[in-house]
């Protein structure tokens, strides 16, 4: 049998470096040119936290349209950390400006103050590169920001992106991966030799930090809860595997269950959250090794950080018999791991049964101020970390991203959104309509009939889950796939969960807080 690489290599025989870890992001338009060592020069709109202050400020808590669970912008985050992560060069700084007397990082008035910000890692790569676009700088040289993950869905989430990070997560013993006891159901390990978590909260010692293949695990407790279900569903399988199949040894155990694994995560992503948000999703027509797996630049930077203004205020912990406990706000879970002290079946009671806020241009306050800690000491603002890499990427603004996506560019305001604040705030913030930065723009979209994004980002989302399906070798649907993974017991998210966990009163579909209409 072969198994997948950790790294994504050789998935693709024809074009064994696509979508492998450390590679260029693809475009589906034409950046701006953005000057690779300098700082970028925009010149027409406000500065990155000014547009934040005039789009983002989120004033009150807005539902989602959709009745979608908080579920959905979590495994939203899981899924992009198994696709892509643009990893900074901590000595590329391009640092925000705050503007004077801003309410939350210059109360004093001081003036000149600044949000620490660094520029995502660039390769050179060659003008002419017939599968994605770039521009040439002033020294006619072409530049890409790198994926520091393999682009195919293959839960490098839990088992890491090398064979060195995954060896160190795995037991080495009945196929299975190691976790930590708790009393209300095994939790992720801590403190694993050869594994070294992101800590930006600095909140607790990082030996205290659950260890998981992917750096970013621990940046709120709704992720994590995701990781534990997985691993607990892998080893589930593996202590199934170990005694329907004596004559197997650990790798094939372990092989085995981590294939499961992927097509749980690959069913699940298809299955019920596409479906969930953009309405529907195409079937399955086929491996086509011609189509790039590779994370495009428009789709990570710009159009899959919808996320980012559904995230609600909390995360919920609802009791085995429906009562509401006490929240813990959602700046407070952040790298934060006490939050899973009492395990993860009331959190998960909360994330499948409160529903999110909506997809629109409002950011709550705990991401837009107290990102990783109060303003002054460590705190960001997420709003204008999206802006910033939007510009240093060159991301084209709306109407030019619009154009070269195959929509027609908007002409006035009220062709973007039919809701007059939101179209205040563009007016009072943007000179033109041809100004919009991308990443509002996408967001003030009134969404498509039956999803939940705008058609600029449903058509950015959409091709980007294509080519992530059609391209991958491996792909769960492949026939040879299906007959190797013929006993993996694959589910719905909510069966999942009920066979790993004490939950069960839970919809079938667990992306909707609300039964759905008929
Ligand atoms: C509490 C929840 C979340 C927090 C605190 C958070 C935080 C962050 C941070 C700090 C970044 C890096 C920003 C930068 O410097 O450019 C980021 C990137 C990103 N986030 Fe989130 N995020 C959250 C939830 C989500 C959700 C729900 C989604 C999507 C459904 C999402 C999608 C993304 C994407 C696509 C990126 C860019 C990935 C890359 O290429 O590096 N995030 N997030």
């Amino acid at each position: 049998e072969e198994w997948r690489t950790y790294t994504g290599e050789n998935n693709n025989l024809l074009h064994p470096n696509w979508g492998v870890v450390d590679t260029p992001f693809i475009r589906l338009a034409k950046p701006v040119q953005f000057n690779a060592y300098g700082y970028p020069n925009i010149t027409n709109r406000p500065t990155s936290r000014e547009v934040s202050n005039m789009i983002f400020d989120q004033q009150s808590f807005i539902n989602s349209k959709e009745h979608y669970s908080d579920m959905m912008n979590m495994w939203g985050q899981f899924v992009i950390h198994n696709m892509a992560l643009s990893k900074v060069d901590a000595d590329r700084a391009w640092p925000i400006a705050v503007p004077t007397c801003d309410p939350y990082f210059d109360p004093f008035c001081n003036g000149n103050l600044t949000m620490a910000y660094s520029r995502t890692r660039i390769q050179e790569i060659y003008c002419e590169d017939p599968t994605t676009k770039t521009v040439k700088d002033e020294n006619g040289k072409c530049y890409e920001q790198l994926n520091r993950l393999s682009a195919y869905m293959d839960a490098n989430v839990l088992y890491g992106s090398s064979d060195n990070t995954c060896n160190c997560l795995r037991l080495h013993k009945g196929g299975e991966m190691k976790m930590s006891y708790h009393e209300n159901g095994d939790l992720p390990p801590r403190d694993v030799p050869g594994i070294s978590m992101d800590n930006d909260a600095r909140l607790v010692a990082p030996t205290e930090l659950f260890c998981v293949g992917e750096g970013r695990g621990n940046e709120n407790t709704g992720l994590l809860t995701i990781h534990t279900v997985l691993l607990r569903e892998h080893n589930r399988l593996a202590r199934k595997f170990a005694s329907s199949h004596p004559d197997w040894d650990e790798e094939t155990l372990f092989q085995h269950s981590r294939s499961c694994i992927i097509e749980q995560i690959q069913h699940i992503t298809y299955t019920e959250y596409l479906t969930a948000l953009l309405g529907s999703f195409p079937e399955y027509t086929g491996y086509n090794p011609n189509v790039h797996i590779q994370v495009s630049n428009e789709f990570t930077t710009t159009a899959f950080r919808f996320g980012h203004s559904e995230v609600g205020p909390n995360i919920e912990y609802i009791a085995e018999n429906g009562t509401r406990l006490k929240p813990l706000p959602i700046k407070s879970s952040y790298f934060n791991p006490k939050a899973l002290d009492n395990g993860i079946d009331d959190i998960l009671r909360g994330l499948i049964l409160n529903e999110e806020q909506n997809v629109d241009i409002f950011m709550i306050g705990d991401l837009r101020n107290f990102l990783f800690g109060r303003p002054g000491q460590g705190g960001l603002d997420l709003a204008s970390r999206n802006l910033n890499r939007n510009r240093e990427h060159g991301i084209p603004s709306y109407n030019s991203l619009r154009r070269q996506i195959g929509l027609r560019p908007v002409k006035v305001w009220s062709d973007i959104s039919s809701n007059p604040m939101i179209q205040d705030r563009l007016k009072n913030t943007y000179k033109s309509v041809d100004d919009i930065d991308a990443y509002v723009g996408g967001l003030a979209e009134d969404h498509i009939e039956g999803a939940g994004v705008g058609q600029t980002f449903y058509v950015i989302i959409s091709e980007q889950f294509l080519r992530t399906r059609t391209g991958d070798r491996f792909w769960y649907e492949r026939p040879a796939m299906k007959l190797l993974n013929r006993e993996c017991e694959t589910s719905t998210f909510s069966e999942v969960i009920k066979r790993n966990t004490k939950v069960r009163d839970i919809p079938d579909n667990i992306f909707f807080a609300k039964p759905q209409p008929v």
